[in-house]
């Protein structure tokens, strides 16, 4: 199998179509990422709205550039409400993006992750036991966390990717991007990464972002993980540890430019 890794130019190109056309993410997140989330779209030069209330959802999905959709604490009035944001996104054309926290042994999210698959996402990013769990080749990692490799994790996206014709993102310590037949890969990032809560959430709503500009998806996801890679490492470099790594982070990704990416 060719793996490519994609290219510092093409991940600056993404980075300068996001500050120039600024698109708006419609985000149905988790409780616990908010804040952090909209930070980093705003950081990059996107926007974030986290409209939640099922008619207003639907109502705004086919206003935003792209919509995310992050189980990670679903419950069920969320569920009616994304399954009404969905069905509108779709029918405007509106591309969204899911994150299969911590699916795999979990009824509610997973079962709700296997019927949204159904509505093709433009994109999926998850780590490797989520990506896994979502496939059916394993019952899911330790809660959030994943307890696989993204290389692991590959046949699995590969298989999700050409069954439901999206681009799909499996992260780690490389990160590994296919839309069925090409395979890109992005290293870097920092390990710090997996102990600040929300950089994988965040990603999911950048890589949204990234869906709603023009250009090729596969590209523009994987630099979306290549942004968020040189900025960890940056940020891991000015941080002395989780607590200031998330202001690093932010600082970070506001002043990246083509250069680190390239
Ligand atoms: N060991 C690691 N070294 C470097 N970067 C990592 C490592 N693990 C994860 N990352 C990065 O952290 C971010 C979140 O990825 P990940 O931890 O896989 O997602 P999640 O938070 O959903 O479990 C990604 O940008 C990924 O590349
Ligand atoms: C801790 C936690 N619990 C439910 S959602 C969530 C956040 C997960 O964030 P990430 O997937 O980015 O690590
Ligand atoms: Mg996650």
């Amino acid at each position: 199998m060719l793996i490519e890794t994609l290219c510092g130019r093409e991940a600056a190109q993404t980075l300068a179509l996001m500050r120039a056309h600024s698109p708006l993410v419609h985000c149905m997140t988790n409780d616990v990422v908010q804040g952090f989330t909209a930070n980093v779209l705003l950081a990059l030069g996107a926007s974030a709205a986290m409209v939640i209330d099922d008619d207003e959802a639907a109502q705004f999905s086919t206003m935003a550039g792209a919509l995310l959709i992050n189980v990670g604490t679903l419950t069920h009035a969320r569920e009616r409400a994304m399954r009404a944001a969905i069905g509108s996104a779709v029918s405007a054309g509106t591309p969204w993006v899911l994150d299969p926290v911590a699916v795999g042994a979990l009824t509610l999210r997973t079962a709700f992750a296997h019927d949204a698959l159904a509505l093709r996402p433009a994109a999926v990013r998850g780590n490797a036991s989520e990506i896994l769990a979502l496939a059916g080749a394993s019952s899911g990692g330790r809660g959030v966390d994943s307890t696989d490799s993204a290389l692991a994790a590959l046949p699995a996206a590969q298989a999700l990717a050409r069954r439901y014709g999206a681009v799909v993102a499996v992260t780690g310590e490389v990160d590994y991007l296919t839309d069925g037949e090409r395979v890109l890969s992005v290293e870097g990032g920092h390990p710090v990464m997996t102990r600040v809560v929300g950089t994988g959430c965040a990603l999911s709503a950048v890589a949204a972002a990234c869906c709603a500009l023009p250009g090729d998806r596969l590209t523009h996801v994987g630099a979306a993980c290549a942004i968020m890679a040189r900025a960890g490492e940056q940020a891991a470099r000015q941080s002395r540890g989780p607590g200031s790594f998330v202001p690093a982070f932010l600082d970070a990704l506001w002043s990246l430019n083509g250069e680190a990416l390239a």
